[in-house]
């Protein structure tokens, strides 16, 4: 199956280098963007060529969604699969632009795709069959570990999944900037932080561990260092609140981008 991804962004980049990884021919893949210098390979080709299916991924900004998708209808033949990945368009906005015959997706990937580590939601109009299901998860699968959802969870997974990457970026940004509060000097901040996330996250990968909860736990001596910090970091359960805040608020502007687009889709 060729795959046509067209927006090579931040998103489209990501998974165009996570389908190379891991394995899927230079030959049967492919880059479109406004932006020459952002286009890979010949979407042209893969586009007209009829001679195998493929899959379009649509990876632009949610508001071009729906004129990209229209402007490249034409070219999509019955079987091939047209997936998504923008926050809020919703299924029907997509169902609506191209004929009954072509398998309509969204999925909501992360950016950790681009080393085949990231999480993916996938939401599938209904009807499709099992077969067409088992086909377009396992090309996802490529790129980390995808999920089934049903479409009414796909704005709470964009909110935990989509934007989770930026959330641990964030915290790790707090860590670097306040390692100067310690007096370890920003030239070193970084890469002591970074590590410290790097084995902890491979920890927390490690099946035969157990989960965040009990590692934490492991970390923490009774009243050591950890629990001195963890103390401040918890305090009033404050950092629970914002957490809390940080997804309703994600998920509540997915909801509104599904509002604006199913106004001009
Ligand atoms: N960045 C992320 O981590 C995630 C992004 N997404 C979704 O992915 C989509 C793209 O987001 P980003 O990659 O971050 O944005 P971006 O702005 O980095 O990339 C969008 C690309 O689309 C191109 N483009 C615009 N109109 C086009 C057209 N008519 N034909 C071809 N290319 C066109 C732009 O030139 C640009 O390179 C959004 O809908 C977003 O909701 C979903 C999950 C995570
Ligand atoms: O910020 C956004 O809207 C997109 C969707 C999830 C991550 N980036």
């Amino acid at each position: 199956m060729g795959i046509v991804i067209i927006g090579g962004g931040a998103m489209g980049r990501a998974m165009y280098d996570g389908w190379i990884n891991a394995g899927v021919p230079e030959n049967s893949i492919a880059v479109a963007d406004l932006n020459a210098d952002l286009c890979c390979g010949s979407a042209d080709f893969l586009l007209r060529d009829t001679g195998q299916s493929k899959m379009v991924v649509l990876a632009v900004k949610p508001q071009y969604v729906a004129s990209v998708l229209e402007a490249h209808a034409q070219l999509l033949n019955p079987g091939d699969i047209v997936t998504s990945v923008a926050a809020g368009v919703r299924l029907t906005t997509l169902n609506g632009l191209v004929s009954d015959t072509v398998v309509v997706a969204r999925a909501m990937p992360n950016l950790a795709v681009a080393l085949n580590s990231g999480t993916i939601g996938i939401a599938i109009a209904n009807g499709v069959s099992e077969a067409m299901v088992q086909n377009l998860t396992s090309v996802y699968d490529k790129l980390g570990k995808s999920f089934c959802i049903d479409e009414q969870q796909i704005d709470s997974f964009t909110a935990i999944a989509g934007s989770g990457p930026a959330y641990f970026f964030q915290f790790v940004e707090h860590l670097a900037a306040n390692c100067a509060h310690l007096d370890i000097h920003q030239d070193i901040a970084d890469s002591i932080v970074t590590q410290v996330m790097v084995g902890a996250a491979a920890m927390l990968a490690d099946t035969d561990l157990p989960g965040a909860s009990e590692l934490r736990n492991r970390v923490t001596s009774q009243e050591g260092t950890t629990e001195a910090g963890l103390k401040s970091l918890e305090a009033n359960g404050v950092l629970s609140q914002l957490v809390k805040n940080c997804l309703i608020d994600a998920r509540e502007r997915a909801r509104e981008l599904s509002e604006i687009e199913y106004r001009h889709g």
